[in-house]
């Protein structure tokens, strides 16, 4: 029987007019995405990334809907810092987020500090995490996240994947690391594409003046290629985007009004 390729879904779109009524939304969208997942197979597996986005998740603070003992947290890109470095995505989230829920610790996968002499063994110890959770690594088999967090840079790059680097052609491996990083700090680790694009719910955020241009370029010319335009959930994973209306300024493409 010949094998039916589904394209993706198109990236929904929502768009609020204040940062709060966005952070309260992406709360109530993320305990969804947990119920579902807690419903079908008892856990929540999350993979978060860094810049602004542990303040975008201060709607969950307090908010009884979260089972924290349920969650199971990976971290999309990190920098490699020991995890009290000032640079560390983990000790951002632990600030902001971590150290105010009861989240067991033992369910927030950081990288090994041990290892961050060893660019290579370290990626390959988180990538070993992340089998550990998903079951064995085969070809025909990726991690399916139930959600993946993204955040969008100012050169259009997502995780730490940049544009023109030639991370965004590995298909195979699970996790990276880079050493050429054009933002500092240089070393990093990252999901590759194909560890994000499997995932059943892929969202980014991205707020404020500062992204009109480049929200404008990823939603509305995907054929230019840009590492965020290339978050593509194979089917049926689903794409979001939670914007405000300051970043969607220039944006053509059309916008969902947001309901769970
Ligand atoms: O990797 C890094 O060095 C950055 O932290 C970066 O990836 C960040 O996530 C984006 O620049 C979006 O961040 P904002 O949403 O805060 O603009």
């Amino acid at each position: 029987m010949a094998a039916v390729h589904h394209s993706p879904n198109p990236p929904i779109v929502y768009s609020f007019p204040f940062v709060d009524k966005l952070v309260a939304s992406l709360a109530e969208f993320i305990i969804k995405a947990q119920r579902e997942s807690i419903d079908k197979k008892g856990k929540f597996t999350i993979a978060l990334s860094g810049g602004s986005l542990p303040n975008a998740l201060k709607g969950l603070i307090g908010n009884p809907g979260v089972k924290w003992d349920k969650w199971q947290v990976f971290y999309v890109d990190e920098r490699v810092v020991p995890l009290d470095n000032p640079d560390s995505n983990h000790l951002a989230f632990t600030e902001i987020l971590f150290s105010k829920v009861p989240i067991p610790t033992s369910h927030i996968h950081t990288l090994d500090p041990s290892l961050l002499d060893d660019l290579e063994e370290l990626s390959d110890a988180y990538e070993k995490e992340l089998i550990k959770e998903f079951a064995q690594k085969d070809s025909a088999r990726f991690p399916v996240f139930d959600l993946i967090l993204l955040g969008m840079g100012p050169d259009g790059h997502t995780a730490s994947l940049f544009p023109g680097h030639e991370l965004l052609a590995e298909d195979d491996r699970w996790v990276a690391y880079l050493e050429d990083s054009p933002k500092p700090p240089a070393k990093r680790i990252t999901f590759t594409y194909p560890v994000i694009n499997h995932a059943a719910r892929v969202a980014f955020f991205a707020v404020g003046e500062g992204k009109v241009e480049m929200l404008s370029s990823v939603l509305d010319k995907p054929e230019e290629g840009l590492p965020s335009s290339r978050v593509k959930p194979v089917y049926p994973g689903h794409l979001y985007w939670f914007v405000d209306d300051q970043a969607a300024a220039k944006l053509e493409y059309p916008k969902t009004a947001f309901k769970l």
